[in-house]
């Protein structure tokens, strides 16, 4: 099985902030989902993506799955692109995350070369951030277990597993404002991205 290759943009949720449903954001008039698979062929070989409307990427030529346990968040989206995915590492990302930051991508799959952990995470000072990240396939297990057990906090997990961290110092000389971490969870937060940023989107 190749190192890497795969990539997954998580379409799952409920976009209860939101109050509509997140995979059809627009920005300059063109579906997210559409610029984020479009700049992940860039550098991935295979775009999955796991969603709960597999009816709105009919004609794409990209994997399109849906969640095996059903009901348990982001978990089951992870789960689900893992069992999906033809490398042993696999990069996540949110359906809601506009600013993919290809450089960044690169010096993850470089920090990790030598080893072999379960996951490649960026701190965000006490926290970690759960996309714009790496996951194993090795770790299919271990998530079955976890939500087996009623357990669907990823922070919990990764804390159970081998994981190879890159400091919030090392991620902001890529994204000096978090940027590539962004994700738009309210019209709020829709409206001030299209405002402020996406003009040079
Ligand atoms: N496949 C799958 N993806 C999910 C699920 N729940 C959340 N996600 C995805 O996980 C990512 C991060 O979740 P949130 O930003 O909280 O999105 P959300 O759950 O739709 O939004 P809220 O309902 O406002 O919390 C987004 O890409 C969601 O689509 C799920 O049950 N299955
Ligand atoms: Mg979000």
């Amino acid at each position: 099985m190749k190192r890497y290759g795969a990539a997954v943009i998580l379409a799952g949720g409920k976009s209860a902030r939101m109050g509509f449903d997140k995979q059809l954001i627009k920005i300059n008039e063109r579906r997210l989902m559409d610029s984020l698979i479009n700049k992940l062929r860039q550098e991935f070989h295979e775009i999955i993506i796991v969603t709960n409307k597999p009816e709105y990427y009919i004609g794409l030529s990209d994997k399109i799955t849906s969640d095996i346990i059903i009901g348990k968040g982001p978990l089951s989206g992870i789960h689900a692109g893992l069992m999906e995915a033809s490398s042993e590492l696999v990069y996540f990302i949110a359906c809601d995350m506009p600013n993919i930051n290809l450089e960044y991508i690169r010096y993850m799959k470089e920090s990790v070369r030598d080893t072999e952990p379960m996951a490649c995470i960026t701190r965000f000072g006490q926290w970690i951030e759960s996309f714009n990240a790496f996951y194993s396939k090795n770790m299919i297990s271990a998530i079955e277990e976890h939500l087996q057990n009623h357990n669907i906090s990823i922070n919990s997990l990764l804390s159970k597993v081998e994981v190879h961290y890159i400091s919030e110092s090392e991620a902001r000389s890529f994204s000096p404002s978090w940027d590539m971490f962004l994700n738009l969870n309210t019209k709020e937060d829709l409206n001030h991205f299209i405002n402020n940023i996406a003009n040079k989107y």
